[in-house]
C-alpha cells in the first residue's frame, strides 16, 4: 500500500500578546507569553492511505453500474445513495429528501456522506457495498468534534470576543475597522457572518461552525503585526492549520445557490457579500490549497468565481484550483490595477459587480491566439519579480542566477558520488518549503527519518543533539511545514511514482517534488542501451508531469564515471543528452579543482531557461548544521566561468527553449572577497 507521511501546514506566527492574556495557561500555544506548551497531537506523522490502485471516473460509474447503485454526475464528485444513513434520516430540515447524499471524489475515489458526515477511502466504499464491514470512518474530517483541549479554548476566546458594535469605547471600535480595512463593511455584514473582536489580542474573530449546525468547531484569528511602516496581519487558527477545513460563509449559502465567488480571506468575502449580494465562501488556508474534502460543499454550485487576490500568487492558485473544481464551471477574476482583492476593491469605491463581470472562463481550448494570452502576457511583465518565481532566503547567489524556483519546471541536480547532494537538495528545498511552498520528497535511497534528522537541522541551523530539550520546540515547528514524504524505498516503477505524485499535487496541492534519485527507478537492466533509454523515458515522464500538472520537479541524477580530477559539465549527467535537453535548469555541485579545502563545494547553474543567466557560486559546508548556506557576514561573489569547452563565453543570448545556454558571465553586485578562492582560475 502507498503511504505518505502526513504533516501540517505553514509555521504558526507567535503573536505577542500583554495585559490579561498572560496569566490565561489555557490558551493554545500561539497566544501564550509562557514557554510554547508541548501540544501532543495523536495524529502527529499519521500515516495517509492512499488507494492500492488509482480509481478513474470511469471505474467509479462502472462499479456503481454493475452493482445497481443509481447515481449522479457531478463537477468533480459522483453521487449517490449513501449507504450510511437510516431511512429516518433521509429528510433534511426542510423535509427534502436527501437520498443522494454520498459524494465520491472522481480522482481519488474517496466519499463523504453529507448526512452523517462519514467519510473514507474507495475501497472503504467497496468493503462497504459488499457487505465486508460498515466500511466509513466516523468522522475523520469535518464531523470529528474537536480534541477536549481545543475545544474548551474555542470556547474561551468565543465567549471573551465581542462584535465590534459592542465595544464600550466607540474610539477603539473605529480603531478596529480602520486597523482592518473595514470602514466600509457595515455591522449588518459583520453580523450575518458573525465576526466577532478579541480586544485583548487586538484580533478580529472568525468562527467555524459544524456542517448541519452542530455548533462552534473552529476559529480563525487575524491580528495585525507592525513591520516597519507597514502592517502586516497574522493568521491563528485552532484546531492548527491542517485541521482546519472551514468554508467560510457556509451557514449562509441555500441549497437553491448555483453560484458562488471563492475568496481567499474571509474580508474579502464581507466585502463581496455586502456590495454584490451574492453567495460568497473563503477558502479556509488562502491561497496554499484547496483540500479536496471542501469539494463536495462546491458541488451544488454550477458557476463559481475564483476572485483570489491581487498577485501573480493568487492568479497561479486559482487556475490551479479551477482544475480541481472542473474549470467549465469557473471563471477566474485576473488581478489588476482595477481588480484589486475585493476588500481593497470596496474601499476604493470600485464597482464589484463590474469586476466580477469581466472574470475570464478558465476553460481553455487546445488552440489559444494571441489575443487570448495577451492579458496573461502582460500580467507577467508588470509583475516581473513574482513571475520569477519563490526567492530563496538562504541562497541569494541562487536568486541572482535562476531568479526564482517556478512552478512546472523541471530541474537537474547533479555532482559527483558522496559529495553533498542529498545535504544541498535538502536545504535548498527546505527553504522554499518554509516559505509556503508545498513539498512532496521522493527519498529513495535514504530512509525518511535520516532524511527528516537531516533537514530538522538544518532547519534549526544547529545540532540537536546537543539541545535535546529544544528537539520538542523544534519539532513542532518543522512539523507545521507543508511538508510530506513519499515512503518509497529502493527501487520503484514510474508509473508508481508518478501516480503518487499526482494523489499528492491533487490532495495537498504540492507545488515542488523532490526525487533523490532518478537511478531508482530505472530497474535493473543491465546493457547499458537499455539504462540510457530507461532514463530517457523517466526523464520524459517527469518532464511531462511538471508542465501538465504546473509543479516543480527537482531530480537528483548520477554523473556518468568521470575521471576523479575533472569538473562535472552538463555533459557529465549519466545518459543521453535528453536529461539536459529537457531540463529548464541544470545545477552541478562541483567538488573538485575548484574547491579548495574540507567541506568546500561551489553550485554551478549550468542551464536556466528562464533568462539564460548561469555561473558558480561558492558553497560552504557547516558541519554541525549541515547546511551549505552562507551567514550573513561572509557573503560569496558570482564569479564568471568557463563553459564545457573552457571558453569564456559572451552575455547570453537568450534563454531559447529548448537551447542550453552558454556559460556566461554573470552579475555580481559585490565587492570580490580576497579570501574566497577565484573561481575564475580554475588550476588545471
Ligand atoms: N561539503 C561537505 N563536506 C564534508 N562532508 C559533507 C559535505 N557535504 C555533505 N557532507 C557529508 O557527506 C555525507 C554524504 O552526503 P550526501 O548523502 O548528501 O551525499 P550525496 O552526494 O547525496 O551521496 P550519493 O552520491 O551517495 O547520493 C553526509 O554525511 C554529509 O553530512
Amino acid at each position: 500500500m502507498w503511504v505518505l507521511l502526513r504533516s501540517g501546514y505553514p509555521l504558526r506566527i507567535l503573536l505577542p500578546l500583554r495585559g490579561p492574556w498572560m496569566g490565561w495557561r489555557a490558551l493554545p500555544r500561539s497566544f501564550s507569553l509562557a514557554p510554547p506548551r508541548r501540544r501532543y497531537r495523536k495524529e502527529a506523522l499519521a500515516t495517509l492511505e492512499v488507494p492500492v490502485l488509482p480509481v478513474t471516473a470511469t471505474e467509479i460509474r462502472q462499479y456503481l453500474r454493475a452493482h445497481g447503485i443509481p447515481f449522479q454526475d457531478g463537477h468533480s464528485c459522483v453521487r449517490a445513495p449513501s449507504p450510511f444513513v437510516g431511512a429516518s434520516e433521509l429528510k433534511d430540515e426542510t423535509g427534502a429528501a436527501t437520498s443522494f447524499s454520498l459524494f465520491i471524489d472522481k480522482t481519488t475515489g474517496r466519499f463523504l456522506c453529507m448526512t452523517s458526515l462519514a467519510e473514507g477511502s474507495w475501497e472503504d466504499f467497496q468493503a462497504s457495498v459488499e457487505g465486508r464491514g460498515d466500511g466509513a470512518r466516523e468522522g475523520v474530517l469535518l464531523s470529528e468534534a474537536p480534541e477536549a483541549e481545543d475545544s474548551e479554548e474555542i470556547q474561551r476566546i468565543w465567549d471573551r470576543a465581542v462584535p465590534l458594535w459592542e465595544l464600550p469605547e466607540p474610539e477603539e471600535a473605529q480603531l478596529a475597522r480602520v486597523m482592518f480595512g473595514l470602514t466600509k463593511v457595515t455591522d449588518d455584514t459583520l453580523k450575518r457572518f458573525s465576526v466577532r473582536y478579541l480586544r485583548p489580542a487586538h484580533s478580529l474573530v472568525f468562527p467555524w461552525f459544524s456542517p448541519g449546525g452542530l455548533g462552534l468547531r473552529g476559529l480563525k484569528l487575524l491580528g495585525p503585526e507592525g513591520q516597519g511602516d507597514r502592517v502586516h496581519y497574522v493568521e491563528t487558527t485552532i484546531p492548527q492549520p491542517c485541521a482546519f477545513h472551514n468554508l467560510f460563509g457556509l451557514p449562509l449559502i441555500s441549497r437553491r445557490d448555483v453560484e458562488v465567488v471563492l475568496t481567499s480571506r474571509e474580508l474579502d468575502s464581507l466585502a463581496l457579500s455586502q456590495s454584490t449580494g451574492l453567495p460568497t465562501l473563503a477558502l479556509p488556508r488562502g491561497i496554499a490549497c484547496l483540500p479536496p474534502a471542501l469539494l463536495p460543499y462546491l458541488e451544488q454550485f454550477r458557476r463559481i468565481v475564483l476572485w483570489l487576490g491581487d498577485d501573480l500568487r493568487s492568479w497561479e492558485a486559482a487556475k490551479l484550483f479551477a482544475r480541481k473544481l472542473n474549470p467549465k464551471r469557473c471563471s477566474l477574476v485576473r488581478p489588476g490595477d482595477q481588480q484589486p482583492s475585493p476588500l481593497e476593491a470596496l474601499n476604493q469605491g470600485l464597482n464589484l459587480s463590474r469586476i466580477l463581470r469581466t472574470a475570464l472562463p478558465a476553460w481553455h481550448k487546445s488552440i489559444v491566439s494571441f489575443r487570448q494570452l495577451r492579458e496573461e502576457v502582460l500580467g507577467e511583465l508588470s509583475n516581473v519579480e513574482q513571475a520569477a518565481g519563490v526567492r530563496w532566503s538562504r541562497f541569494p547567489d541562487l536568486n541572482r542566477l535562476l531568479k526564482g524556483h517556478r512552478k512546472g519546471e523541471l530541474t537537474v541536480f547533479t555532482g559527483p558520488t558522496g559529495s553533498g547532494k542529498t545535504t544541498f537538495i535538502s536545504e535548498y528545498a527546505l527553504d522554499l518549503c518554509t516559505q509556503g511552498v508545498n513539498t512532496l520528497w521522493g527519498s529513495f535511497e535514504i530512509s525518511n527519518v535520516r532524511l527528516a534528522r537531516v533537514m530538522l537541522t538544518q532547519f534549526a541551523v544547529g545540532r540537536l543533539e546537543e539541545q535535546l530539550d529544544k528537539y520538542d520546540e523544534w519539532a513542532d515547528r518543522f512539523e507545521d511545514l507543508p511538508l510530506y514524504f513519499m515512503t518509497f524505498h529502493g527501487q520503484q516503477s514510474i508509473r508508481t511514482v508518478i501516480d503518487t505524485m499526482q494523489h499528492a499535487v491533487y490532495v495537498y496541492d504540492i507545488c515542488h517534488v523532490v526525487i533523490d534519485n532518478l537511478q531508482f527507478m530505472m530497474g535493473h537492466e543491465q546493457l547499458s542501451t537499455d539504462r540510457i533509454a530507461a532514463q530517457d523515458y523517466i526523464i520524459g515522464a517527469f518532464r511531462k508531469f511538471a508542465t501538465d500538472s504546473s509543479c516543480h520537479v527537482t531530480l537528483v541524477i548520477h554523473p556518468r564515471k568521470e575521471d576523479d580530477d575533472k569538473e562535472l559539465q552538463t555533459a557529465s549527467i549519466f545518459g543521453s543528452a535528453k536529461a539536459s535537453q529537457e531540463a529548464d535548469n541544470v545545477l552541478i555541485l562541483q567538488d573538485k579543482r575548484l574547491a579548495t579545502g574540507p567541506g568546500k563545494r561551489y553550485l554551478q547553474v549550468s542551464k536556466n531557461r528562464f533568462d539564460g543567466d548561469v555561473g558558480v557560486f561558492p558553497l560552504e559546508f557547516n558541519k554541525s548544521s549541515l547546511t551549505f548556506s552562507i551567514p550573513p557576514k561572509s557573503k560569496a561573489r558570482l564569479k564568471k566561468v568557463k563553459d564545457d569547452n573552457g571558453l569564456v563565453a559572451k552575455k547570453p543570448s537568450s534563454g531559447k527553449k529548448g537551447a542550453v545556454p552558454p556559460i556566461s558571465e554573470t552579475h555580481s553586485d559585490q565587492a570580490p572577497n580576497p579570501n574566497k578562492p577565484d573561481l575564475s582560475k580554475p588550476s588545471r
